[in-house]
């Protein structure tokens, strides 16, 4: 196990290439198993998300073959392995294997999936629209067992709008006999490309990125190449830090209208931030005035900025109010900013960020994948070193962060954590 320390203070200047969209990439995967031949994706992100689903599909005989950010996968030989256990617990999107198993072979058993931990994370909407599309689903000791003798397309209207559940009934609807309508869809950038990548497999799909998508099922599925579209989150964990900490930072290869809500914002405290087709420039300068933000289902502030911004507001002057209206919990890395002397209160599930203050270097741990993203901000904003825990959740998502955090003139690097750390951390 490794900790990662942060020598705060030191500006960030030149720049820094995005890697490819970790919610793409965790669907892209999964949804290989539908297809008859090969599927090739290209720009996969080098995170242990991805790894892990490579590894699933291996263990129900696919086979996959990496070079570098592409994968090569063959599905000919995929079976309805159950995988009730191991690493289908490691991360979130294992659940994507219910859709495209159930889509494939018309059965499935998964076990409840892991990820983040942001308060409670049920999957109900993506249960109802299996059922719906003809599935029969039970929950044994912790499995999702799906039985079909046949699915048929169906109308479904997501009570949430969920990514997992549209994503999930895509995959399981698109060789569905018959027309599925999903009402109250969700529309993040990441299901249009799940969707560009089942169309050129031969999918019937209509209206996704509106919250009415139609799916027209087909008898086959071929396999095909995928580029896949850049991570808005990662691109927008780099606009947080330039602004906190940047000279002149160029980030590269991202859309930035998938980041419009959190640039707005940006633009809203102060920060000068200039866009072309594919790249953020940002030159800030100080002092920056506070903003509230409220997260929303896109096109909306996304929640999985939520944290970043909360470090960023510890800079500004005046009080911010941080709400998340899609985890109403995900407030973890509140109590690690707080030891790092950020002033913050929780109220009423808001939290109440007062600003200016000098961060100090501390102690804290990485609860989550984007609480890590704020930790490392907040290091490279703090007086002092910053000893940060709880890699395993940064490495699920972010790509290389410690090297390109390293080439924008960062000091920061990682070290092996004694057993007695170990333990320690384990006990907390
Ligand atoms: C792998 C992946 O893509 N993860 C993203 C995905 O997670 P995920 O797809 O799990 O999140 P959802 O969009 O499904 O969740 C949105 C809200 O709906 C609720 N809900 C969801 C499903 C359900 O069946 N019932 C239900 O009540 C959730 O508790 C949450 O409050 O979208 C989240 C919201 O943008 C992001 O934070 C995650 O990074
Ligand atoms: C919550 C996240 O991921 P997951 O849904 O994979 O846990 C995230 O990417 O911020």
């Amino acid at each position: 196990m490794q900790k990662m320390f942060v020598e705060g203070g030191h500006f960030l200047n030149g720049k820094v290439r995005i890697s490819g969209a970790k919610n793409s990439a965790v669907a892209l995967l999964p949804a290989a198993i539908l297809a008859d031949s090969d599927v090739t994706i290209e720009g996969l992100p080098q995170i242990s998300d991805v790894y892990t689903l490579g590894d699933l599909l291996e263990e129900i005989g696919g086979s996959v073959s990496w070079d570098g950010q592409t994968v090569h996968i063959d599905p000919a030989k995929m079976i309805a392995m159950p995988l009730p256990n191991g690493k289908v617990k490691k991360l979130r999107a294992s659940y994507y294997f219910m859709g495209a198993m159930l889509g494939k072979f018309k059965k499935a058993v998964i076990g409840l999936p892991g990820g983040c931990f942001l308060g409670p994370r049920p999957i109900d909407q993506h249960i109802k629209g299996f059922e719906a599309l003809g599935a029969e689903v039970t929950n044994e000791q912790g499995a999702i067992y799906l039985r079909a003798k046949e699915l048929t397309g169906a109308r479904i209207y997501l009570d949430v709008v969920s990514v997992g559940a549209t994503i999930n009934i895509m995959l399981a609807a698109v060789k569905a006999k018959g027309k599925t309508i999903i009402e109250n869809a969700a529309k993040e950038p990441e299901i249009i490309d799940v969707a560009t990548l089942l169309t050129n497999m031969g999918a019937k799909i209509k209206g996704v990125g509106t919250d009415v998508i139609r799916i027209e099922g087909v008898p086959h599925l071929n396999g095909c190449r995928h580029t896949i579209i850049p991570d808005r989150i990662e691109a927008g964990t780099f606009a947080i830090a330039a602004a906190a900490m940047g000279k002149e930072v160029t980030i590269d290869n991202v859309i930035p209208p998938h980041l419009e809500s959190l640039l707005a914002k940006m633009r809203e405290m102060g920060v000068p931030i200039e866009e072309n087709n594919e790249q953020l420039f940002i030159a800030p300068k100080q002092p920056f005035k506070s903003v509230d933000i409220k997260t929303l289902v896109y096109p909306g502030f996304p929640t999985d900025l939520q944290q970043p911004f909360t470090t960023l507001l510890t800079k500004a002057e005046s009080t911010g109010v941080v709400t998340d209206t899609i985890y109403t919990a995900r407030l973890k890395h509140i109590d690690e900013l707080r030891r790092m002397n950020a002033s913050i209160k929780v109220e009423g599930g808001s939290a109440i960020v007062s600003g200016p203050v000098q961060l100090q270097g501390a102690k804290v741990n990485a609860t989550d994948l984007r609480a890590g993203a704020a930790l490392i901000i907040a290091g490279l904003m703090a007086e002092g070193i910053t000893e940060i825990t709880g890699l395993d959740h940064i490495d699920r998502g972010y790509e290389k962060i410690t090297e390109k955090l390293t080439n924008l003139g960062a000091k920061i690097w990682r070290d092996t954590m004694t057993q007695e750390e170990v333990e320690e951390l384990q006990n907390s």
